[in-house]
C-alpha cells in the first residue's frame, strides 16, 4: 500500500496527525494556508520525536518525508488517506472537501477531526459523499491510541474496514461510532464535564486548581485505567453493579448536577476562569505544560503496558505488528556475530534528575536482550509455559557513554557459554556506532515446578551448540569477567 497522508489544517490537531504519520514511516503532504504552519508543525513534531518513539519497545520504521503545499490539490495527490482538521466550521470544511475531492483519488479515506459534527453533515452536497467519515482524535494525536471513527450508511463497509486497519497500523485504536450523534462519545462526557465544573467556579464553590486536583487526585486516574462502568462495577463490592446501582440510583433525583442548565458565558465568567488558569498554571509556557502532559503520559500508559490493560493492549498489539522483521530470528541472524537483540527509542520515563538514562534502566534494557536470546534459542512464551526456564544468577554492566531520550539504542549479544544449564551472555548496547554500555549475565536453566536448576529440552542443548559453534572464533569480549576494584 501507498503510505501518503494529506493533512488538511496542519495546527494543533492537523500537527499531530502528521507527527503520528510521520514517526509510523508514511510520507506526509501538508496544506495549511497559516505562513507559520511550517514553524508549528516542527514543534509538534519535536515533542513527538521524543516521546512516541520510546513508547513501543520495537523500532519504529524510518519516518517518512515531510512536504509543504501551496496547492490543496497537489496535497492531497497520491494520498492514501486525507485528514481534514481545519477550524471547527461546518461551511469551511464543506468547502474544503469541494475542493480536495475534485483533486483527490476516489479510493482514498477521507477522515474529519471534528469534534461535534455528524458525518452526515459534513458529507451534505459532497462530490463522494461516500468518501467522508469522522475520525475524531484526542490531543496529544500522536500519543494517545483513541479514534472515534464514526460512519453513515453512505460510506460502504470495506471503507469502514480499510479505515480501522489503516488506523489500527499507525497504533491508534480505532473506535467504530456505530451511531452518529452531535459529539460523538468521548466528547459529550467532556461537555458534561466542563459544565459542571464552569458551574462550580462561577458559583464560586472551586477554583479551577482545586476542580484539577478533584480530577488527577482520584477519578481520573481510575478511568485512564478502567474507564467509568468497569470501575462502578468495581465500587459496587461483591454484589457489583447492581448493588452500585441500588445504592447510588436514588441520587439521580437528588441535586447533585447542574448539567442541563448551561451557564452563561459572560465576560465576568470567562475572565473569572483565564485569570485562575493563569494563577494556577501561568509559570509554565504551553509548551512546558505540553511536555509535562507527553512525560506523564507516557509513564503512564507504559505501566499499562506491563499490565497489557486498556491503552496499554493496544501498544503492545502495535508493538506485535512491529516485530516481525524488527529484530532477527535464529534463522535470520548472522550467528557468527553477536545477535541483535534490542532495537528501540530510550522512553521518557527511563531518564532521571541527570537528564540521561537511568542505571536502572540499563539493567532493564539488557534484560529485554536476555529475554530476546532466550526466545532466539527456543526458551519463548511456550517453552516456558511448559515448565522450563532460565533464572538470572549474576550480572554486571559497565557505564561507557551517557544517552537521552528518543535516542535509537541496539543491544548486541555474544554468547559466551551455553552448556548444560549454564548461559553466559555478554551484551553491548550502542547509539550508532558508539558503544554506551556492556552488560554481562549468567543464567541458570531452572524447573518452574521445583524451581532448582535443571537440564534445559534438547531442542534448547542444540540451539546453545549452534550458536557456540558459529560463535566460535569472536574475540573475548573486552570487559567480559570485570569486577570492581579494589582501590589501590
Ligand atoms: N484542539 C483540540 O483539542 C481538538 C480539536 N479537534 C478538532 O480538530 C479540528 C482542528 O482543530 P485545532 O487543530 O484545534 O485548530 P487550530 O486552530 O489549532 O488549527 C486549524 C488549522 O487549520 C488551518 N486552516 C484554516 N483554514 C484552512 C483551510 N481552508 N485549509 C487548510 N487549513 C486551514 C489554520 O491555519 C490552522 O493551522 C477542529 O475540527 C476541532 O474540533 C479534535 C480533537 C481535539
Ligand atoms: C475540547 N474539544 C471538544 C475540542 C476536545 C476534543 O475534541 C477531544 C480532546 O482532545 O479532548
Amino acid at each position: 500500500m501507498l503510505k501518503t497522508a494529506a493533512i488538511i489544517g496542519g495546527g494543533v490537531i492537523g500537527g499531530g496527525w502528521a507527527a503520528r504519520f510521520l514517526l509510523n514511516g508514511w510520507d506526509v503532504r501538508v496544506f495549511d494556508p497559516d505562513p507559520e504552519a511550517a514553524r508549528k508543525i516542527g514543534e509538534v513534531l519535536d515533542n513527538a520525536r521524543r516521546s512516541l518513539p520510546g513508547l513501543s519497545d520495537m523500532p519504529l520504521p524510518p519516518e517518512g518525508g515531510l512536504s509543504f503545499h501551496d496547492d490543496i490539490s497537489d496535497a492531497v495527490h497520491g494520498a492514501t488517506w486525507i485528514q481534514e482538521s481545519v477550524p471547527e466550521r461546518r461551511d469551511l470544511k464543506i468547502k474544503v472537501y469541494k475542493g480536495l475531492q475534485e483533486a483527490c483519488s476516489p479510493d482514498a479515506i477521507i477522515g474529519s477531526s471534528t469534534s461535534g459534527f455528524k458525518p452526515s453533515e459534513l458529507q451534505e452536497g459532497a462530490l463522494r459523499p461516500e468518501q467522508i467519515v469522522v475520525t475524531h482524535p484526542f490531543n496529544p494525536v500522536y500519543l494517545l491510541p483513541l479514534i472515534e471513527l464514526v460512519p453513515t450508511p453512505a460510506n460502504p463497509p470495506q471503507l469502514v474496514e480499510r479505515a480501522k486497519a489503516l488506523l489500527t497500523s499507525v497504533g491508534f485504536f480505532p473506535l467504530h461510532v456505530k451511531k452518529e450523534i452531535d459529539a460523538h462519545i468521548a466528547d459529550r462526557f467532556l461537555e458534561a464535564v466542563w459544565r459542571e465544573a464552569l458551574w462550580l467556579v462561577k458559583d464560586g464553590v472551586a477554583t479551577t486548581e482545586e476542580i484539577d486536583e478533584a480530577i488527577r487526585m482520584g477519578f481520573g486516574i481510575r478511568w485512564a485505567q478502567m474507564g467509568l462502568f468497569e470501575t462502578y462495577r468495581v465500587a459496587g463490592g461483591e454484589a457489583g453493579m447492581r448493588h452500585f446501582m441500588a445504592q447510588f440510583g436514588p441520587a439521580l433525583k437528588w441535586p447533585w448536577t447542574k448539567l442541563m442548565d448551561v451557564p452563561e458565558f459572560t465576560d465576568e465568567l470567562v475572565d473569572m476562569i483565564a485569570d485562575q488558569s493563569d494563577a494556577q498554571s501561568g509559570m509554565h509556557s504551553i509548551r512546558d505544560l505540553e511536555r509535562i502532559r507527553d512525560n506523564n503520559l507516557v509513564g503512564m500508559m507504559r505501566a499499562l503496558k506491563a499490565r497489557d490493560w486498556g491503552a496499554g493492549a493496544v501498544l503492545n498489539q502495535h508493538d506485535a505488528a512491529l516485530k516481525p522483521g524488527a529484530l532477527p530470528t535464529m534463522e535470520q541472524a548472522d550467528l557468527s556475530q553477536p545477535i541483535l537483540t534490542v532495537a528501540r527509542a530510550v522512553p521518557l520515563d527511563w531518564t532521571d534528575y541527570n537528564g540521561h538514562m537511568n542505571e536502572a534502566r540499563y539493567l532493564e534494557a539488557f534484560a529485554a536482550a536476555t529475554d530476546r536470546f532466550m526466545e532466539i534459542m527456543g526458551c519463548d512464551a511456550d517453552y516456558i509455559a511448559s515448565g522450563g526456564s532460565y533464572f538470572t544468577a549474576e550480572n554486571h554492566i559497565r557505564y561507557i557513554d551517557e544517552v537521552k531520550a528518543g535516542a535509537k539504542i541496539e543491544i548486541r549479544t555474544q554468547m559466551l557459554l551455553g552448556q548444560g544449564k549454564k548461559l553466559h551472555v555478554f551484551h553491548s548496547m550502542y547509539e550508532g556506532d558508539k558503544l554506551l554500555a556492556t552488560g554481562e549475565s549468567f543464567l541458570l536453566h531452572v524447573s518452574l515446578e521445583t524451581r532448582r536448576p535443571s537440564a534445559p529440552s534438547a531442542d534448547i542443548e542444540a540451539a546453545m551448540a549452534r550458536i557456540a559453534e558459529a560463535q566460535a572464533n569472536l574475540p573475548y569480549p573486552q570487559g567480559a569477567g570485570a569486577a570492581i576494584r579494589k582501590p589501590a
